[in-house]
């Protein structure tokens, strides 16, 4: 009986402690020359000492706390709120202190995203193919695959970034084979007690769903065990990316939708502002054919000689085809004055970070096997970062991890070309400057993702803006007013 009331007791205590997370506070923009331990967490790590070493915000340790105590939490924020930050470092947390690393799946619901987390697509994970079939039909498919069954029975926490893009009907399913394959006495728990890290923002890119007719719901907020699946549901609201307020009120209103005139005049200002120094910054395309076409144009324009570099791949499918859609290209053709991107972290203090663009200003010889024999010739390319570092890219490794085990590798130079690039690429990226043509935007919160991904206004540049393209979905809107409201 006392027990009983010291239960209910700590259940109310944690839920004043944790409703203070779900309001709203100011955005508060902070210096931006924070840098980070690179400590690992071990067993051993007083993680009071280590939270403090990583410069946290109050919400992204409280978020933190959260998990240590195996908590499942849900947690968005606007764009450059540090939710992929915070969900690198519960990776870790879980990984190393909480559960053993084979018990912690990491996944997303892109292989963008998934690569860049060095987890999986969730549907690979999950076992489901393309997800198609009630989820009857989706958990037999899942109990006939032995390594499947394996991997959801032995998950203790599951990790999903960029949940934008999962439907409802998705997210329902997996929550019903997750219930229903780990055994009876997990059955009347939500994702059969397994605890969920899930990130994103539903302002962001909405999923792309066939929708089963008369299924009307969308986003995965709607799925009927939303709430079940969640101690602790909490909107970052401390902006990192940005610092200039104007910017970042701009923002904010065109994440919600709003339409204020101040600020569409400070964008149609941005549209007015097209020099020619733009040649150099990159294009970001609402979509592919004008990301492939502008590419393909200025690198042939130069007329130079050019070198290939063939992505080196091991390991099997599903994970090897996960990383074909990753960032990494298959084929990487690049020549001097080429503008390129890096598309991994190199050296955070240097700069060159996932997003740095540059110029290729020579080809040099490999020391000793560096080029990995992705080029014929062994020449890595020597490359002017727009910071004025010079650097010479070697290859890099993408990695499909499930605990400690290697699934599927990929070896290329991580470097795109970087005249342009689509917005569904660049989602989680922070860019210096960049050109958006927004002529051909299409759906809710495309426009939101091209505009966030830069510092500064200084460093927009707009055409083919139009106030129209500026939307969110009435049901994200609702659903954030009701969950987090100020
Ligand atoms: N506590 C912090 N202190 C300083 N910088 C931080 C902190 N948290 C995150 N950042 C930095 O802010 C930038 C944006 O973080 P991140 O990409 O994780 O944001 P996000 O919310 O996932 O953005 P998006 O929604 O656009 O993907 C990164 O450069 C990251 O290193």
């Amino acid at each position: 009986m006392r027990e009983g009331l010291f239960l209910k007791m700590l259940k109310y205590t944690s839920h004043i402690l944790f409703s203070f997370l779900r309001y709203r506070v100011s955005a508060t923009p902070t210096p931006q020359t924070r840098c980070f331990s690179t400590k690992k967490i071990t067993r051993t790590t007083n993680l009071n000492d280590y939270f403090k070493s990583q410069n946290l915000s109050i919400q992204q340790e409280s978020i933190l706390e959260a998990i240590t105590k195996t908590q499942s939490v849900f947690i968005s924020g606007p764009a450059g709120t540090g939710k992929s930050f915070v969900v690198s470092l519960a990776t870790e947390l879980l990984r190393r202190k909480i559960y053993q690393p084979s018990e912690v799946f990491v996944t997303a619901s892109t292989g963008v995203a998934a690569c860049a987390l060095n987890g999986q697509t969730l549907h690979s994970f999950a076992g489901i193919g393309l997800g198609e079939g009630d989820k009857e039909v989706l958990f037999r498919k899942v109990l006939k695959n032995a390594k499947a069954c394996g991997r959801w029975r032995t998950a203790k926490a599951l990790v999903i970034d960029e949940i934008s893009m999962i439907g409802c009907e998705l997210f329902e399913k997996l929550e019903y084979i997750a219930r229903n394959i780990r055994g009876v006495a997990y059955m009347n728990k939500p994702w059969g007690g397994i605890q969920l890290i899930v990130s994103g923002d539903f302002f962001q890119l909405p999923p792309i769903v066939k929708q089963k007719q008369g299924f009307g719901k969308e986003f995965a907020f709607e799925a009927m065990f939303w709430n079940d699946s969640f101690d602790l549901q909490v909107e970052l609201t401390q902006i990192f990316r940005q610092t200039d307020t104007e910017f970042i009120d701009l923002l904010q209103g065109v994440r919600r939708g709003r339409k204020d005139e101040h600020h569409l005049g400070v964008l149609y200002r941005c549209c007015n502002e097209l020099r020619d120094s733009l040649e150099t910054v990159p294009n970001l395309f609402p979509r592919n054919v004008d990301v492939n076409r502008v590419n393909e144009e200025r690198l042939r324009r130069l007329g130079k000689e050019t070198f290939k570099y063939i992505a080196r791949d091991s390991g099997k499918n599903p994970w090897k085809g996960q990383l074909k859609l990753g960032m990494a290209p298959d084929e990487l053709e690049i020549c001097i004055d080429a503008r390129v991107m890096l598309i991994k972290n190199k050296d955070l203090s240097a700069g060159l970070v996932n997003g740095a663009a540059g110029t290729v200003i020579d080809f040099v010889e490999a020391a000793g096997k560096k080029h990995c024999g992705i080029c014929a010739n062994g020449l890595l390319p020597k490359v002017r970062f727009d910071s004025g570092l010079v650097a010479v890219v070697n290859p890099e490794t993408w990695e499909v991890v499930e605990g400690d085990v290697k699934l599927a590798t990929r070896t290329q130079i991580p470097l795109i070309l970087a005249w342009a690039v689509s917005i569904h690429k660049c989602q989680g990226m922070t860019l210096e400057c960049l050109h958006t043509d927004l002529s051909r935007a299409f759906g809710y919160g495309m426009v939101y993702v091209a505009l966030s991904r830069v510092r500064s206004l200084k460093g927009l540049y707009l055409s083919g803006f139009n106030s129209s393209k500026i939307k969110a979905h009435p049901k994200v809107l609702e659903f954030y007013d009701k969950s987090f409201c100020s």
